[in-house]
């Protein structure tokens, strides 16, 4: 168990380089224990890039990741649940002939105690494990509001239920750390609704946030972090991070961007 104020992640020194082109530069950031941490910059900045490092999708060229303490050294990303990590994808990566329930009951990660193969036909768990899971990946579908979708199939709901089906995946898993990639992407209506809930996932785990939209980042993040061609130009809390003027500039060079003081 990590306490608060414990960095639970440490990026350190992050270099990833496709062919000529850098697409992180001695990227540096750690994520405390029951903290929000934004990551924010430019299309082309490198925040999927980091994400990719941090899940062990992308090898670096140089620098490392830390969790808990210990070098993440040849991780993979089927191992990150293990290791109480989650990432949502932007894609939403949902099941098509599984039932939103039985999509929960797939992200349960480390506490399925079979491989993900098994686990989606129930195979290897036993009749009490996979009630309780069922209880739960039902209680966190209630969390979201959407309780009673439960059996129906993810391609026949709107996109924004989709959405949360997916959060509710990764949040059954218990993670420690969250990765969030562009939750408010495709949201208008529920914009309050997804702070309120980032926000209160800090009692039980940190997050770390991509998102372009600025409104969410700067009320949900105790902390911003600002990638602009792969370097972190500023670091700092929401209000340091909009009063900062490289910042802007770097938004100023791409109109198609929100800038953080939008
Ligand atoms: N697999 C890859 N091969 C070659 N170049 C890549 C690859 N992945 C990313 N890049 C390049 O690396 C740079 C950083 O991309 P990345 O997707 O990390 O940025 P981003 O900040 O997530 O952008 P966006 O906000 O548009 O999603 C870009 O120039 C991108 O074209």
């Amino acid at each position: 168990m990590t306490l608060p104020g414990e960095d639970l992640l440490v990026v350190d020194g992050l270099t990833v380089r496709f062919g000529g082109l850098t697409a992180l530069h001695d990227v540096r950031l750690s994520v405390d224990a029951g903290t929000v941490v934004g990551v924010i910059g430019p299309n082309g900045a490198g925040k999927t890039t980091l994400f990719n490092v941090i899940c062990g999708f992308v090898r670096p060229q140089s620098g490392r990741v830390v969790w808990r303490g210990e070098p993440l050294v040849r991780h993979r990303p089927e191992h990150l649940a293990g290791l109480g990590i989650v990432r949502t994808l932007q894609g939403l990566g949902l099941f098509a002939g599984l039932t939103v329930l039985e999509n929960v009951m797939a992200g349960a990660g480390r506490h399925a105690r079979t491989g993900v193969l098994p686990a989606l036909v129930g195979a290897g768990r036993s009749a009490r494990d996979e009630s309780d899971l069922a209880a739960r990946a039902r209680a966190t579908l209630g969390e979201l509001g959407i309780a009673d979708l439960a059996d129906r199939l993810p391609g026949v709901l709107p996109y924004g239920v989709r959405k949360r089906v997916a959060l509710a995946r990764a949040l059954v898993a218990e993670p420690d750390l969250l990765l969030l990639d562009e939750p408010a992407s495709g949201l208008f209506a529920e914009l309050v609704e997804l702070s309120t809930l980032i926000l209160s996932l800090r009692r039980h785990m940190a997050v770390v946030l991509v998102e372009h939209h600025m409104d969410l980042v700067m009320q949900v993040c105790d902390r911003v972090v600002v990638l602009n061609f792969g370097e972190v130009i500023a670091a700092g809390t929401p209000a340091e991070i909009q009063a900062d003027p490289r910042v802007a500039e770097a938004y100023l060079g791409d109109p198609a961007e929100e800038a953080p003081d939008a």
